[in-house]
């Protein structure tokens, strides 16, 4: 009999260029880059490039790359009207799964049969470009307000930003986001990115692998986990409550937001960047209980159960210095991550085979008779 490995634990799915997780030292690359370079020196849509392309951008192709994805940030009217009817009081996950489905709808590029691997690429470039907008505008019209004209001059950090607020941020929370997005980009075969291949590899379309790969994200024990942070840390609301907070949630068996990973045994190595800028957001604002609260809970995992922080439990103070609402973090994790997951339905189109793994059957052995409906 084959294997078999519960949760798909230590499973090859498929092969990917894309990105290199190494869960033994703690270690993360894009196509050959470590994150610490790329951070250092490159712009997210650098790190966009990268992925959609394999390779990375000289200036003029740069300059093109981001006047490409600039020029398609104007949503259709039918998915404004949407976003302008839906109810207020939505998860903006359940809006952004539901919005990019509907941006399927308005695309004529859209085709039953064997994908375009050309349009596909293009349509790649269109949700990058549109998700961050679909967010900012449902967050907009769910306070009544309207949403600012699209702009061709900002990053994508500094759009959002400004989309969401409805004026330009500042230089340091611009850079901060942009951090943000590269250290989001892509992770291996991550459960939202399985899921986008997995839609894909049926030859279905690029919109309805981003749709999966979002409402696979959303789930606490992935992407979500950012958003259960900060509401962790609100629910403690101090430094002295943490330890009888922690041991609870122990004694109870529940799990701490942001800690443990499956792959990383060691410190996840998108976390010291994000608790880097935690720390200095939190100072700046001078509200450094968040971070201290954070850095007693990571001890006490350390300690207690030999397990670290994650990407999402730093990620989630920086948000939420940032001045963004808490039911915007997985959004923007979801935002980031649609140029790995869209490099990544590219990747699987281009050498594809059906996913279809095996179920060990746990039901009745015999077969029954099935019983007359009154003596059920
Ligand atoms: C971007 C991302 O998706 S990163 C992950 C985001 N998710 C979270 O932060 C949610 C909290 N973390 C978790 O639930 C887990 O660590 C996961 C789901 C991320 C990975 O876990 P898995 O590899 O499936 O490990 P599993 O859940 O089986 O846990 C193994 C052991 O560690 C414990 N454990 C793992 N994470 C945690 C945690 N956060 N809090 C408490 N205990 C934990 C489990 O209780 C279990 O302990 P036991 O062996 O004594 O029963
Ligand atoms: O790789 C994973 O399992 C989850 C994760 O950290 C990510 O998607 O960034």
């Amino acid at each position: 009999m084959t294997d078999y490995a519960r949760g798909l634990e230590g499973v090859i799915a498929n092969e990917s260029a894309l990105s290199k997780v190494d869960g033994a030292i703690g270690e993360l690359s894009y196509l050959g880059y470590h994150i610490d370079q790329l951070v250092e020196k490159c712009s997210y849509e650098e790190v966009v490039y990268l992925l959609q392309n394999g390779r990375l951008p000289n200036r003029a192709e740069l300059t093109d790359f981001e006047k490409r994805i600039r020029g398609d940030r104007e949503l259709p009217q039918g998915v404004l009207d949407f976003l302008k009817s839906a109810p207020k009081n939505a998860s903006p996950m359940d809006i952004l799964r539901t919005g990019v489905s509907m941006l399927g709808l308005y695309d004529k590029r859209v085709k039953t049969g064997a994908p375009d691997i050309q349009e596909n690429a293009e349509i790649a470039l269109s949700l990058i470009a549109k998700t961050p907008v679909l967010v900012a505008a449902y967050h907009r019209f769910r306070q009544g307000l309207e949403l600012p004209a699209v702009r061709e001059d900002l990053s994508e950090a500094a759009h959002f930003l400004y989309l969401i607020n409805g004026e330009e941020a500042g230089e340091v929370a611009v850079k901060t986001l942009d951090v943000a997005l590269i250290l989001h980009a892509d992770h291996g075969m991550n459960a939202s990115t399985f899921s986008a291949r997995v839609t894909v590899a049926t030859l279905s379309d690029m919109y309805s692998a981003i749709t999966s790969a979002i409402g696979t994200l959303k789930g606490p024990l992935h992407g979500g986990a950012n958003e259960g942070v900060i509401l962790m840390l609100q629910e403690i609301g101090d430094l002295d409550g943490v330890d009888e907070y922690v041991e609870g949630k122990l004694t109870r068996k529940e799990k701490i937001m942001g800690i443990g990973h499956r792959i990383y045994k060691v410190l996840d190595p998108r976390a010291p960047h994000l608790r880097k800028l935690a720390i200095q957001l939190t100072e700046e604002l001078g509200e450094p209980k968040w971070i201290k609260m954070s850095e007693r809970i990571a001890q006490i995992m350390r300690d207690r159960k030999g397990l670290e922080a994650n990407v999402d439990f730093y990620s989630a103070t920086v948000y939420y210095s940032l001045g963004i609402p808490t039911d915007l973090f997985t959004p923007i994790f979801a935002i980031a991550r649609t140029s790995g997951w869209t490099a990544q339905v590219l990747e699987q189109l281009r050498d594809n085979r059906l996913y279809r793994p095996l179920t060990l059957y746990t039901g009745p052995k015999e077969m029954l008779p099935v019983p007359p409906i009154e003596s059920r």
